[in-house]
């Protein structure tokens, strides 16, 4: 391989040692230089923070709550994780360092004699290196923390000359302009009432000084109220001068921000919403997502954490994640968009009782969920799918979709070709039967789940489907059909353990690219009035059943954490609609000779 041409190569002083200070077209690098005088006076240096004297607390803090961590979560892959940056720690015991040009965050030059940065920030300078070296300058760059965690961290250099401290700095800054996928101008929106309501002050602290300190710039709109996001973006927002939006809160912000930027997309494209064939134009503005809700299953599932930092570092170094969204028609009428979960039965169920536990916060979805749980209703309906047989990738494999996915950029390429459907059929299944292409399961379901990705969060990090791909153009439906209270407590605690929650008899899971839910006691547009009537077709249906357990004939969609008004629904999967300030969960170091939990 052709060796990259070097830009700059000197002699830099940091942390009173000389350093080999290289910089190529990928990489910063410095490294030690080995001579029995290197060291102009003494100190502890390590890889990490090398520029500040707090660096070695730092990380010791960072080892005690991390083996704290572990300790509570029992939390297997962070501990191999921990164990490879321990072998990492020790081995490297701060000779050489290398950055990624694409992971600096910014270069300053450093007024030395002031031991102020260009940026107004104060540093205490070591009092040999200012004599010696009289020049600094400081880079900022992504670090990795644990946990999918990133940070900012600094290295300051120490030059001879001035010249030769302002080459540096300017080098570097010609590097990072040439990094076009870098946002420079963006469109923020906080939600003040997300989550533990602590938008604004997460906004504020964290993440502001990050785009500062990255020259970017920003328009901030506190919402005021439900809707504010999306209807501003569809309709009065000037996108032309913004490289991407940003929303500071939890789910639903970030389903205002998809709704407002899609369907601003289509009406600018004389794009029909309302038609359930119709091909979506793909959104060009990458939103990115500051996590400040209750769930925040969507950045959960595309960061691997929701910490506001690591959110604001990807957006800042520019990151692209395409993600698959789902249209749900309802008679040929637009309802909404999901970019995880749709849910009939036990999730739509929980959350309509939780919306009326507002209240009690995020704990809410645990009430709402044990109660529901007890409840134990089930839905008769008629599930119509279109198998995704032409793709890479089952629900059932071992493999989880992670940054650089090849399912996802395998299975993109197909869609954007229009790959014909794919009829197969299936005799072993006595129910259900094959229509042009499209499969048909009459049934008594506990849930009907579409997982558009895998909707790992907090309470379930595998999440409910942990091999759905975040693009690849298919959701995964799954369907639970009436069964023991026993059996489907098991089935629900499989979400949060290594045990596979679909191998259960009752259970099902199929990759789709479109389906179709009729409830079975309506079939038509009188369904709401139905539903009105609800208590007087309750009885018709205990009637016809006596040996029921008196469920309702309907429940609700639970669609991204809000309930659709209607039970009968289409929904179609657009593959790589949005893209967002992310790259995929990114795979940590696991030792190969020991088993990967994850991968059971
Ligand atoms: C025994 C423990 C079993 C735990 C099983 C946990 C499975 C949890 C799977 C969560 C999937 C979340 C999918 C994300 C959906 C988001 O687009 C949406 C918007 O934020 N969130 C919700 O709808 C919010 C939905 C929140 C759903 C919470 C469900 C909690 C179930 C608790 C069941 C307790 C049974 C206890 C029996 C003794
Ligand atoms: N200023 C506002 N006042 C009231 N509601 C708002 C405001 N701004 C946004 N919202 C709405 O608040 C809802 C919840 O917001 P968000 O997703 O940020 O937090 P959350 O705590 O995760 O909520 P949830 O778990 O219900 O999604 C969103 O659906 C959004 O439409
Ligand atoms: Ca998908």
């Amino acid at each position: 391989m052709e060796k990259q041409p070097r830009l700059l190569a000197s002699q830099l002083l940091l942390k009173n040692s000389l350093f080999e200070v290289s910089l190529n077209r990928v990489l910063l690098t410095w490294k030690e230089i080995p001579t029995k005088k290197k060291r102009v006076s003494g100190g502890i240096h390590h890889p990490f923070k090398v520029a500040g004297p707090r660096s070695a607390t730092a990380a010791l803090a960072w080892i005690a709550s991390l083996c704290r961590v572990n300790w509570m979560a029992h939390n297997l892959a962070s501990e191999f994780f921990f164990m490879s940056w321990l072998t990492f720690f020790i081995t490297s015991q701060g000779t050489s360092h290398g950055v990624s040009v694409s992971e600096i965050l910014a270069v300053r030059e450093l007024d030395v004699d002031s031991g102020r940065k260009d940026d107004g920030r104060w540093q205490k300078m070591p009092q040999k290196s200012t004599e010696a070296y009289p020049y600094a300058f400081t880079v900022s760059y992504v670090e990795r923390a644990w946990q999918h965690r990133w940070r900012c961290s600094d290295v300051t250099f120490h030059c001879l000359e001035g010249a030769l401290c302002q080459q540096w700095v300017q080098t570097i800054r010609e590097q990072l302009t040439a990094l076009t996928s870098r946002p420079k101008h963006l469109l923020v929106y906080i939600n003040p009432y997300g989550g533990k309501q602590q938008g604004e002050r997460i906004y504020e602290q964290k993440v502001a000084p990050l785009f500062t300190l990255a020259s970017i710039s920003t328009d901030v709109i506190v919402t005021e109220h439900a809707n504010h996001a999306r209807d501003h973006l569809r309709t009065e927002a000037e996108l032309k001068q913004y490289d991407g939006v940003v929303c500071v809160g939890g789910d639903g912000m970030f389903s205002e921000m998809v709704h407002g930027l899609v369907s601003r997309t289509q009406r600018d494209n004389g794009v029909d919403q309302n038609s359930p064939e119709e091909k979506l134009v793909p959104c060009t503005l990458r939103i990115g997502i500051i996590p400040a809700g209750s769930t925040d299953c969507i950045c959960y599932a595309t960061v691997g954490i929701n910490d506001p930092v690591t959110s604001a570092l990807h957006i800042i170094v520019g990151d692209a994640q395409p993600m698959d969204v789902c249209s749900v028609h309802h008679n040929n009428t637009f309802l909404r968009y999901s970019v995880s979960l749709l849910g009939y039965g036990f999730y739509g169920d929980v959350l309509a009782d939780s919306e009326r536990k507002r209240w009690m916060g995020p704990a809410r979805y645990d009430f709402s969920g044990f109660k529901t749980f007890l409840t134990h209703h089930y839905y008769e309906g008629t599930v119509s799918f279109l198998p995704a047989t032409d793709i890479l990738g089952t629900p059932r494999d071992k493999t989880r979709c992670r940054a650089g996915c090849f399912i996802c950029q395998h299975n993109g390429q197909l869609y954007s070709e229009d790959a014909p459907e794919i009829c197969e059929t299936d005799p072993d299944v006595s129910d259900s039967e094959y229509k042009g292409g499209w499969r048909v399961i009459r049934g008594k379901f506990l849930a009907i789940n579409a997982a558009s990705m895998s909707c790992a969060c907090p309470r379930s990090p595998k999440g409910l489907s942990p091999a759905a791909h975040l693009a690849d153009g298919t959701t995964d439906l799954i369907l639970v059909r009436k069964c023991s209270r026993f059996n489907f407590l098991r089935h629900l605690l499989r979400h949060t353990s290594k045990y596979d929650q679909f191998d259960m008899t009752f259970v099902e899971v199929h990759r789709v690219r479109r389906f179709r839910f009729t409830p079975r006691y309506c079939q038509s547009d009188s369904e709401l009035d139905l539903r009105e009537n609800g208590k007087r077709l309750f009885s018709q249906i205990c009637r016809d059943h006596p040996a029921c357990s008196c469920s309702p004939a309907y429940s609700s969609w639970n669609c991204d954490g809000e309930i659709l008004p209607h039970a009968a629904i289409e929904v179609g999967v657009h593959c790589q609609l949005i893209k967002l300030f992310a790259r995929g969960i990114e795979e940590q170091p696991v030792f190969e000779d020991l088993p990967n939990p994850c991968a059971v």
